[in-house]
């Protein structure tokens, strides 16, 4: 699914409002009324107090369409207009309107901090106060609102986006802390991103009708990987194959005390269906792979306890380097003969990425199309230094133009940048914060760059594999429960599930 901007969504709005015979004003009762048929299916009719905070514009009248149908349907409500300015938007006025018609209980008008009602933690909030169209931050005795709802510790609902949020900057104000976002059209990347993404809460997107050609036809390079999505990216196996056909790949690192990383990467090479997996470490991980992995095959280094060298003349369709390596010295020798002797596209992970942070010399000798999997941490080292997300995101960009490769940045929603393109990833769970998940996720991208997947789509398909596979183990074991050794194990089941309809996606998308 594509991400867009408020700007964008906003063209979607204007146009299908000129070209599908459909006024604001119908649009408006459409998305309020979807979201209230949500509420509707949750609550269920319950007693619980609902206090609809409406803003003037057309955020505000989403929430007084809302508000109608709630009270329609027999549900405890009472809405308030913040009444941050004298204006009032065509639609809101007409919403307005109608809610005489339904009832003498006319929204309570907040002018001022006196004018705050009091909100119980029981309470139920819906938050339209500024959706997209919010262009500063919110401040004074609004901004005084926004504390006040969070303050309450009440569910909080937001219409379209928390108030106080940008969909395309770093907040600077008071944000609401929604605990659940309905918004509409498409996703907003500020719902993705790690500083913002706490803000939004579970995040679901209504589908209000926007025209669907005029949609596919906006150039957005941002998009969120889904269960509708990563299925298409899978390839199929063929009976007439063989073991020849899916990749012989080398999963290269490990030091003395770390070999379980590349042991971790090699199993769950082997569980995403590589075809020959041969490790390379040091002398000292020799028996523990032979007998904790007789799937795979076992080079070693010339020295005891780390990679001093590299083995050019071994043929690999692809290598993964890094995992577990260190980054003394000898190390970094065997990683640039690695890198003088590869031309095809290779997984850099680990200690190999601080080893390129530490040699930045070496950079220009990754292959074109290679894919580095860093976390945040060994982002930094990489790009250094960033103020906010997007800063962030656009140092990440160039550094993968200027050295033409793939970063997937490991994160609670995991990020695959290719110059321009940007692609987010929604399954997994919290669950996965555990060691060696990120060594599993290494093993498997290079397992399917191995089978012949083109390094984005490794990448893109391999994380959400990746998380899928975190997701089945947290289903059976909880999140705490959940290891890197069983996310690698499973990895099998994980395929099978991209193809049934029920996968649960760590409840994110
Ligand atoms: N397809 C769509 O885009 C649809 C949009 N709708 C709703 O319309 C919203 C956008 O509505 P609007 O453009 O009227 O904007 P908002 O309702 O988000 O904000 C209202 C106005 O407040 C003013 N403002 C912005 N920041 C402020 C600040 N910090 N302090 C005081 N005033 C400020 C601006 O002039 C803005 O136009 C969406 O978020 C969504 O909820 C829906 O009604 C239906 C369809
Ligand atoms: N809260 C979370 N939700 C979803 N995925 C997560 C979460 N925390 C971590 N992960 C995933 O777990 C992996 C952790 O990788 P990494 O930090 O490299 O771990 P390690 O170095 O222990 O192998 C990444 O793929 C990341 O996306
Ligand atoms: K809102």
């Amino acid at each position: 699914m594509k991400i867009l901007s408020g700007k964008q969504i906003s063209e979607a709005d204007k146009y299908t409002i000129e070209h599908d015979g459909i006024t604001s004003e119908e649009l408006m009762e459409r998305a309020g009324t979807l979201v209230f048929k949500q509420i509707h299916q949750r609550l269920q009719g319950a007693p619980i107090p609902i206090k609809i905070f409406c803003g003037i514009g057309n955020n505000g009248g989403d929430g007084l369409v809302i508000g109608r149908h709630l009270i329609q349907h027999g549900y405890d409500v009472k809405l308030y207009t913040v009444a941050y300015s004298d204006k009032r938007s065509e639609d809101f006025l007409k919403n307005y309107e109608k809610i005489k018609d339904i009832t003498n209980d006319w929204p309570g008008l907040i002018k001022e901090v006196d004018d705050f009602p009091e909100i119980s933690v029981g309470d139920f909030v819906i938050d339209a106060i500024f959706g997209v169209g919010l262009n500063r931050p919110i401040e004074s005795w609004v901004a005084k609102l926004v504390t006040h709802i969070n303050d309450s510790g009440a569910f909080t609902l937001a219409v379209d986006i928390p108030s106080g949020l940008f969909d395309d900057q770093p907040p600077q104000g008071s944000v609401i802390q929604a605990n659940y976002t309905l918004t509409f059209g498409a996703p907003k990347l500020v719902f993705y991103l790690p500083d913002t993404m706490d803000y939004a809460g579970e995040v679901q997107v209504l589908d209000i009708g926007l025209n669907k050609r005029f949609i596919a036809g906006i150039d957005s390079r941002t998009y969120l990987i889904g269960k509708q999505e990563a299925p298409a990216l899978y390839q199929p196996r063929n009976k007439n194959s063989h073991k020849g056909d899916y990749g012989n790949i080398l999963i290269a690192g490990g030091s003395y005390g770390k070999i379980g990383s590349v042991l971790l990467s090699a199993t769950a090479a082997m569980h995403t269906g590589s075809g020959l997996c041969t490790l390379y470490v040091p002398k000292c991980g020799y028996e523990i792979i032979q007998s904790s992995l007789p799937e795979a095959m076992v080079l070693t280094d010339e020295n005891e306890q780390k990679l001093s060298d590299f083995p050019i003349d071994f043929e690999a369709d692809t290598i993964g380097f890094g995992m577990g390596a260190g980054t003394e010295n000898e190390s970094i020798t065997a990683f640039e003969k690695l890198l003088q002797n590869q031309k095809k596209p290779i997984l850099v992970d680990a200690d190999g990425l601080n080893m390129l942070s530490k040699k930045p010399e070496l950079l220009k000798l990754l292959p074109e199309n290679s894919v580095l999997t860093p976390h945040p941490g060994e982002l930094k080292r990489l790009i250094g230094e960033w103020e906010n997300d997007f800063e962030k995101l656009e140092k990440a960009r160039n550094f993968s133009k200027k050295f033409n490769v793939i970063l997937v940045i490991k994160g609670a929603y995991t990020f695959i940048l290719q110059n321009e393109e940007l692609f987010i990833n929604t399954s997994g769970n919290p669950g996965m914060a555990t060691a060696g998940s990120g060594d599993v996720l290494s093993g498997v991208i290079t397992s399917l760059m191995g089978q012949n997947y083109q390094p984005v789509a490794a990448s893109i398909l391999g994380v959400f594999i990746h998380g899928l596979s975190g997701d089945l183990v947290a289903s059976a074991q909880g999140y705490e429960g959940v290891t890197s050794g069983e996310m690698a194990r499973n990895m099998g089941k994980a395929f099978q599930y991209l193809f049934q309809k029920e996968i649960k996606t760590g409840g994110k998308e």
